[in-house]
């Protein structure tokens, strides 16, 4: 793989965006006036199809791929040949025994719970930079006429440490810094593992993913509970992500989460113990297409409110990055291109499926 001398800035996400500031769904969702109002018309899509979505018998459930049973020298082969079926067929999977303390899942969770509990002015207090991604409230909205997500989010740039700047670290709940801090390591540990298995599995370099290259982006996502329109509106729509590989945390045990999966819509149940794993778009191309960005979407529950913290761990925003083929026969389907390009593609595109991904590819 071609590489050029990365620069360890993780920055550049928070300048190729240009969103516009969308209000606060919390917020709006308590406020019972307003919910049959028509400021609501922007949340509520006609195309939702609902006859896609399939029953978990009928769908089967996401592998579990054992992190423990990788790092043994006994298992590893077996388990390895797990990781790339499920990469493969799936492109997604619960990793079980990932070693994150128990302790910094309790303390991350709580204090994202604690957080979205704020009232409106002190978490509105983090949003300061209009335009940016970093910042309560902030989603992807590039057009006036573009559908809302039914979800609140508030994103950190969290490694590498000099991309940080903690000034937009929120301190309420006073041990949220920590707890962050504590789980974005213990991630990038666990992504480093994820990262090397997947390579093995593929024969791909991934140096842009070493730690000193690789950014770590935090997404706390909240989804407050939609009482009468749950149905016609979406958590998060259709997307794939932007990065190498996405570890999801489920802070509560509320469903919503679906993937896309032959053509119909397969819910994820939550798993008490597990990180869940998925490819991201700059794994899709690097694998030259062995393994697909997989899309999906957050569905609402009525009464229920969900929330969940996505890990984006994205190569280095000044690396190129190139497919890479495993026979010389194989046709290359992807450009070559720098992750930055990619990054601003992304931003300036909606939210539509895997439409970004359909830029990067060759005709
Ligand atoms: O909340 C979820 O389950 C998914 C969130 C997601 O897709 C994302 O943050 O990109
Ligand atoms: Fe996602």
């Amino acid at each position: 793989m071609e590489t050029e001398a990365p620069s360890r800035s993780g920055d550049g996400w928070s300048r190729v965006g240009k969103t516009l500031p969308v209000r606060n769904v919390q917020a709006l969702a308590a406020c019972t006036d307003e919910l049959n109002a028509k400021g609501l018309e922007r949340y509520i899509r006609p195309d939702i199809d609902d006859s896609q979505v399939l029953a978990a018998e009928q769908s089967g459930e996401v592998p579990a791929i054992d992190l423990r049973r990788l790092l043994d020298p006994d298992h590893l082969e077996e388990e390895a040949a797990r990781l790339r079926s499920a990469c493969e067929d799936w492109g997604f999977f619960q990793l079980v025994n990932h070693g994150v303390p128990d302790e910094i899942i309790a303390n991350v969770k709580r204090d994202i719970q604690e957080f979205f509990k704020l009232p409106l002015e002190v978490k509105n207090a983090y949003a300061q930079r209009p335009g940016d991604l970093q910042g309560y409230g902030q989603v992807f909205v590039v057009s006036e006429d573009q559908k809302l997500d039914w979800s609140d989010r508030f994103a950190i740039y969290a490694q590498p440490p000099e991309a940080r700047d903690l000034s937009y670290w929120p301190t309420h709940p006073h041990s949220f810094r920590k707890s962050i801090e504590d789980y974005s390591s213990e991630l990038m540990q666990v992504a480093n593992y994820v990262v090397i298995f997947i390579a093995k599995t593929l024969h791909i370099d991934t140096e842009l993913m070493e730690d000193k290259y690789v950014c770590q982006t935090l997404r706390m996502n909240y989804y407050p509970p939609c009482m009468s329109l749950a149905e016609k509106v979406l958590g998060f729509s259709p997307h794939s992500d932007a990065s190498f590989v996405t570890l999801l945390l489920q802070v509560n045990p509320v469903e919503g989460l679906q993937i896309r999966r032959h053509g119909a819509w397969v819910p994820v149940k939550p798993h008490p113990k597990a990180l869940l794993v998925n490819v991201g778009d700059f794994l899709e191309i690097m694998s030259n297409g062995a393994y697909k960005s997989i899309e999906h979407r957050v569905t609402i529950n009525a009464n229920q409110e969900r929330l969940s913290i996505s890990a984006f761990h994205v190569p280095s925003f000044d690396g190129i990055i190139s497919p890479a083929t495993r026979t010389p026969e194989e046709k290359v389907l992807y450009k070559t291109m720098k992750v930055k390009e990619y990054a601003e593609l992304y931003m300036s595109n909606k939210r539509d499926g895997k439409r970004t991904l359909n830029h990067a590819k060759l005709l």
